[in-house]
């Protein structure tokens, strides 16, 4: 029978009083891999209560006693990384070697970010440099935590996108309301059964299960949460923005990512990048390749590269390493299969794919693409990409922006000055000359604007949204 798995608050493993659970599938097993609770709106309450309670204390603690138990996270983590990598693998279908990079990459970023707030020191300013103002004033400023952060993460990096939120929270004094993707949420319990086993203070860090579409509202609206740190996706995020009570939101939502190839681009290089940026994991990155804008004069060159590599893709099992996996689930491989299809009525030419097996959807290439296609615009999170043809950068730069999402984009082109020209024009939050659009390293900003998210992450920067600066003036007499 599958395994029950418990929530986690105050310091233990409770089921719920609800004596509801949910089944967790796995995208590729297809069987029962786990129940994780169903909890109810008291128990979300509990979490709240105890975890204003407990960063009251937490928040105490100097940053380096802070980091010791961070640092104790890290060793637990790497001692349990096979088993969490299985949970990984098997509960969202990520292959077992990335599933292990993912384990290795989290333990990383918390050290970092435990380095990084270990080395961050306030500022101070004297009146006298504003007219009127004299040495007698002086005004010190430091970072202070916010209180309650309501971390929500995704289901695609369910390791490492929760740990972005825990971590720099954790290390501020902030305590911390974590709700992992349902489809995830195996992967979430057993990091926080590593925080668990490095003592961590009862009550920091409560970790609530459940449908978002259930207890989701009443995490996000509820008046003890002072600040909320989001990834999902965009429709999710903007509900987030709506319903929430004026406080500090951090939200890294869908994208539309372009490549832009130019006709001077190195297109076997580009070729590799895209490919690696549109198909690993099936395309389920947030940061993936999600469309082509080439230069006509280069396109059947590209697409035939392109074409090339893709069939060298190996399809299938993730625990055999393929990189095109099954989709997380049915409906997911319905939308991307109703994207294809939408395409291909309206003429787009077939390069290779449009094969089905179940959520498992072969790797596609569609060619000549046009702006009245679904695909032009709709984010598939599926292999799927799409190639539209351009005559100059203008019209790159045009469709590139035409888009409601802007995380990051690609240009590819041995002009440095072109590069320069064309990246400041692109409404993005990053632009990669020369390579393949990606979040790493972690300790980059890493933004979305426009439908794509607010405010930045990155090691960093998230320390600086999870904190508000806070001022001490020294009035001087004699
Ligand atoms: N910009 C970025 O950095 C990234 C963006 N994404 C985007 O995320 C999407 C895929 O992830 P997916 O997990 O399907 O996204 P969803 O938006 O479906 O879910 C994200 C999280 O929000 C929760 N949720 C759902 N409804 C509510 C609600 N009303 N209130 C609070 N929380 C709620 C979900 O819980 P539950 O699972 O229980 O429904 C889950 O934990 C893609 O669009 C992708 O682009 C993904 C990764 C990174
Ligand atoms: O959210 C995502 O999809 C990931 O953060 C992307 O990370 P990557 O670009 O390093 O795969």
């Amino acid at each position: 029978m599958a395994k029950n798995y418990q929530f986690y608050i105050n310091g233990e493993w409770r089921e719920s009083r609800s004596k509801e659970s949910i089944s967790i599938l796995s995208p590729y097993l297809h069987e029962e891999i786990g129940r994780v609770q169903a909890i109810s709106q008291d128990e979300v309450d509990e979490a709240i209560n105890g975890a204003k309670l407990a960063q009251k204390e937490w928040a105490q603690l100097s940053v380096r006693a802070r980091g010791a138990y961070l640092y104790r996270w890290v060793d637990e983590l790497l001692a349990m990384k096979n088993e969490i990598a299985q949970s990984i693998m098997e509960e969202v279908g990520k292959t077992f070697n990335d599933a292990v990079k993912e384990v290795d990459r989290t333990a990383d970023f918390i050290q970092y970010t435990i380095e990084e707030a270990t080395h961050m020191q306030g500022e101070s300013m004297w009146g006298e440099n504003f007219p009127g103002g004299n040495r007698s004033k002086i005004a010190m400023t430091n970072r202070v935590p916010l209180g309650v952060i309501l971390a929500i993460s995704p289901f695609n990096y369910p390791v490492n996108l929760s740990a972005a939120k825990i971590a720099p929270s954790l290390i501020v004094g902030n305590s911390v309301i974590f709700k992992p993707a349902t489809q995830g949420a195996i992967s979430g319990v057993k990091m926080i059964e590593a925080l668990h086993k490095a003592g961590l203070p009862k009550g920091v860090l409560n970790l609530v299960t459940g449908r978002g579409s259930v207890i989701g509202d009443y995490l996000v609206e509820h008046p003890d949460i002072d600040m909320i740190s989001f990834t999902g996706g965009t429709v999710t995020g903007q509900h987030i923005a709506k319903i929430s009570n004026m406080i500090p939101l951090v939200m890294e939502l869908g994208g539309k990512d372009p490549a832009i190839v130019r006709e001077d681009a190195d297109l076997v290089f580009a070729s590799k990048q895209i490919i690696s940026g549109a198909y690993s994991y099936s395309g389920q990155r947030c940061t993936a390749i999600k469309r082509v804008l080439v230069n006509e004069t280069v396109a059947d060159e590209l697409v035939s590269l392109l074409k090339e590599e893709i069939e060298s893709l190996t399809v299938g099992s993730p625990e055999e390493n393929n990189i095109i996996v099954p989709l997380i689930d049915d409906k997911s491989a319905d939308f991307v299969q109703g994207l294809i299809d939408d395409a291909l009525t309206k003429e787009a030419t077939l390069v290779v794919g449009n094969k089905r097996e179940g959520n498992l959807i072969y790797p596609t290439l569609l060619d000549n693409v046009t702006t009245n296609m679904r695909i032009a615009w709709e984010e598939p999170f599926g292999p799927v990409l799409p190639i539209i043809r351009v005559k100059s950068d203008k019209e790159a730069i045009t469709l590139a922006n035409a888009s409601k999402f802007g995380l990051q984009a690609s240009v590819f082109t041995k002009d440095i000055n072109k590069a320069f020209t064309i990246a400041p024009q692109i409404e993005a939050g990053s632009v990669q000359i020369n390579g393949r659009t990606e979040r790493g390293p972690d300790h980059f900003p890493f933004i979305g604007i426009k439908g794509s998210g607010m405010g930045t992450q990155g090691i960093r920067r998230s320390i600086e949204a999870m904190t508000r600066e806070k001022v001490t003036i020294i009035n001087i007499y004699e």
